[in-house]
């Protein structure tokens, strides 16, 4: 199960966190010389990530992957490694070394091996893993009213590409297999909404109503939550 830290301001979860990661990353530095971090996209790590691009860590040695993403170009306001690029490895964080997703082929599904081939030569487990969700119970990329979300939730792959209904923008995601393969495994989220969604994913269930249940309910590394409403 998960620790739920609750907050009265937005932006002391987001120091809480940034903290939390901080430490990880630099334990990972100095037991061996490198450090990987998950992030998500979204509106939610804005504040984190301003915290994280001041830290004095030797962000030369820390490798940023984006949770998931959209597929458009790396130029698109959609794009999350185009947020990450502009928000999160500047100023101190400035020489971190970003792994994107997106890749040049018409659809997520026929970049999967070329991602899944980056992101096996990452170590088998990162140091930290901070996840986004949404009030449908939503992580990363892993949507409930994706035609094929079981498979994706079941996969020992290191990225699937959920089939999102018509209209919606394609996106590639790290299965939960791979988001779990973490030291640290945080989950940040704001508001009375995302609470409630959290409440009810916190009961037990399948993963496919609410996918991040499978961050939830798993004994693979403990789980915390970061809140403010
Ligand atoms: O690419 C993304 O958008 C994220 O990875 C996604 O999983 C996000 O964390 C949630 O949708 C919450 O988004 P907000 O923080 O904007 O509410």
């Amino acid at each position: 199960m998960a620790d739920l830290h609750a907050f009265g301001r937005r932006e002391d979860a987001a120091e809480a966190l940034a903290e939390a990661v901080l430490h990880r990353l630099a334990t990972g530095l100095s037991a061996r010389g490198a450090a990987t971090l998950v992030v998500p996209g979204g509106t939610s790590p804005a504040a984190l990530f301003a915290c994280l691009r001041c830290a004095d860590l030797d962000w030369s040695r820390v490798t940023v992957v984006p949770s998931d993403e959209r597929w458009v170009p790396v130029t698109d306001p959609e794009s999350n490694e185009r947020l990450l690029r502009e928000t999160l490895c500047i100023d101190a964080a400035a020489d971190a070394r970003l792994l994107g997703l997106y890749r040049d082929t018409p659809t997520p599904r026929a970049a999967l091996g070329e991602v899944a081939a980056a992101l096996d030569a990452l170590p088998i487990v990162v140091d930290a893993v901070v996840l986004g969700m949404g009030a449908d119970g939503h992580t990363a990329s892993l949507f409930p009213d994706a035609r094929n979300i079981a498979a994706c939730l079941e996969t020992s792959a290191p990225c699937v590409a959920p089939q999102r209904p018509p209209g919606e923008t394609p996106r590639l995601s790290l299965s939960l297999a791979r988001l779990r393969a973490t030291k640290s495994l945080s989950l940040l989220c704001f508001g009375e909404d995302k609470r409630a969604a959290y409440t009810r994913a916190a009961e037990p269930g399948p993963s496919t109503q609410y996918p991040v249940r499978g961050v939830i309910h798993q004994s693979r590394v403990p789980l915390s939550v970061y809140w403010a409403d």
